[in-house]
């Protein structure tokens, strides 16, 4: 038993429920896999079992000897021609990959065309017309990857945010996941869990007390306490995986004429929002992205907050409020002048969260720098903000310097470093995460007479993490997956 419950559990292939091979399998599918539109060049992959035959159709010589596939993986110079006609349809770079060294596991070329819509479309109309061969569906290619076992689900996820990234943090967080680092640590986490189980298993099927090695047990029981607390600190990650994946909203928050449109315009060096010396001049969220240290921030600015009778005003301030609610991080804008004068905030900040950062603005309408008995002051009243900064946005060395903290704030709260756990970029990934705690918390809080109970526990823990990588049942989260995808892809 204990044997079979290890290598069932160490199997690196499939999942223990086995997919149902759909009958697409046996179809050639074809694509354009490069952006459409005019450029250099234009990729259209072809993938299935009759790719032979397409090679051979497109590309016709005058003796039948010499045709044959090219080697796999090397790029030869070809005349592509229309199989009815015989016409030429361009002169393209073709490369074949061989089953099962292919992305899909199955036979593919790709032909690299000269990127011109009338060449794709002709080429494209060509193979359609080879028998077996029809257009591939939305991420196509890539089910069939998973299909065959050559990715996983984290692998695909990582693919998909891969083409989808638009900063360097995106990037690096989609390669990451795209090349298995995180398919391999849950993979080894699941294993960790599966044999445990296996311990439980043999304590099932032999007794406690015989043929099981003293201590066995035990250390099993308190490797899965260690995994527990680490995947319980782990979800405690403030989801900044997440949040750099979809982008960090960031909310400028603050009183009527503080000058938080003057800051937005400043980052996007253009005039984003209207600005002018009247406070309630914003109204509506303006919203823009912006590449701070590589990392992607959707900026918000708001209306300014205060008391007002004007209803349209009083809709503005509302949305401000839930914008910062909402937001990730918050960059409150006060008057540095108007705060020294007043001696008190002429803005609630109650609910605003208290790592929030605090910009003290317009330093440069000041009659005099501040002195220590004012620092000290405003410092009283802000508590407990802890990062609070003077500046104007007005003046390019001071806003260059705000920029610098603001972009090493956001790099620490949202580091997505080397880490010995996998980052939870999906809520998938969490939801699943959660489950497999539950279960091993569960099992941890059964007797020890109970192993029957203990091993249940285990078992649904393992499937927990077998979700995330699409091991076990995994029908139900393919098509919203697949759906994300381009054709081609
Ligand atoms: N001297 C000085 N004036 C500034 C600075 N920043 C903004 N201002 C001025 O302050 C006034 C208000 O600026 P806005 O950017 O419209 O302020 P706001 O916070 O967006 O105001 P509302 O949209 O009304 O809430 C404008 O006249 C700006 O030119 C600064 O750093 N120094
Ligand atoms: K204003
Ligand atoms: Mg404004």
């Amino acid at each position: 038993m204990l044997a079979s419950m290890i290598s069932m559990g160490l199997k690196s292939g499939g999942p223990s429920t086995p997919l149902k091979q759909s009958t697409s399998q046996l179809k050639t599918i074809f694509a354009l896999a490069s952006a459409p539109g005019k450029a250099g060049i234009a990729v259209v992959r072809v993938s299935g079992p009759d790719v032979r035959r397409v090679y051979d159709a497109l590309t016709p010589t005058p003796t039948h000897k010499q045709r044959r596939l090219p080697q796999e993986r090397v790029m030869v110079n070809r005349s592509i021609v229309n199989p009815s006609t015989k016409e030429v349809i361009d002169r393209a770079l073709l490369v074949y990959f061989a089953a099962p060294r292919s992305f899909t596991s199955q036979d593919t070329l790709e032909l690299h065309l000269h990127g011109g819509n009338a060449v794709v479309g002709a080429a494209l109309n060509a193979i359609a017309c080879i028998d077996g061969c029809r257009p591939a569906e939305r991420g196509e290619f890539a089910r069939r990857a998973f299909e065959s076992h050559k990715l996983d689900l984290t692998e695909i996820e990582g693919l998909r945010d891969l083409v989808d990234a638009e900063t360097e943090m995106q990037r690096r967080l989609a390669l990451r996941q795209s090349s298995g680092a995180v398919r391999q640590q849950y993979d080894d986490m699941r294993l960790d869990i599966i044999h445990a189980l296996s311990i439980v298993e043999a304590v099932i099927d032999f007794g406690e007390d015989e043929q099981i090695e003293e201590g066995v047990l035990s250390q099993a029981t308190q490797n899965t306490r260690d995994l527990a607390a680490k995947i319980e600190k782990h979800l405690h990650d403030n989801r900044r995986g997440e949040i750099v994946r979809s982008g960090i909203r960031l909310a400028i928050y603050g009183p009527p004429n503080a000058g938080k449109s003057t800051l937005l315009n400043r980052l996007a060096r253009r005039e984003a929002a209207i600005v002018s010396h009247l406070p309630g001049t914003t109204r509506d969220v303006i919203q823009l992205s912006l590449n701070l240290g590589g990392y992607p921030v959707l900026v918000s600015d708001t209306a300014g907050v205060r008391t007002t009778d004007e209803e349209i005003e009083q809709m503005g301030v509302k949305r401000a409020v839930e914008e910062a609610r909402q937001a990730d991080i918050t960059l409150v804008v006060l008057d540095l002048p108007v705060l020294l004068q007043e001696g008190r905030l002429d803005v609630d900040l109650k609910h605003i969260s208290k790592d929030s950062i605090v910009l003290l603005n317009k330093s440069d309408s000041l009659t005099a720098p501040l002195n220590q008995t004012q620092l000290d002051k405003v410092k009283k009243l802000l508590e407990p903000f802890e990062n609070v900064f003077a500046g104007s946005v007005k003046q390019e060395a001071a806003l260059e310097e705000f920029l610098f903290t603001l972009t090493n704030n956001i790099k620490q709260q949202f580091d997505i470093g080397m880490a010995d756990m996998p980052i939870i970029t999906d809520a998938r990934h969490r939801y699943h995460l959660e489950q497999c705690l539950q279960f091993l918390k569960a099992f941890i809080g059964t007797p020890s007479n109970a192993p029957v109970e203990a091993a249940e526990e285990l078992r649904y823990a393992a499937l927990a993490l077998g979700r995330v990588t699409g091991r076990v049942d995994v029908e139900d989260v393919l098509d919203a997956l697949f759906a994300g995808f381009c054709i081609g892809k």
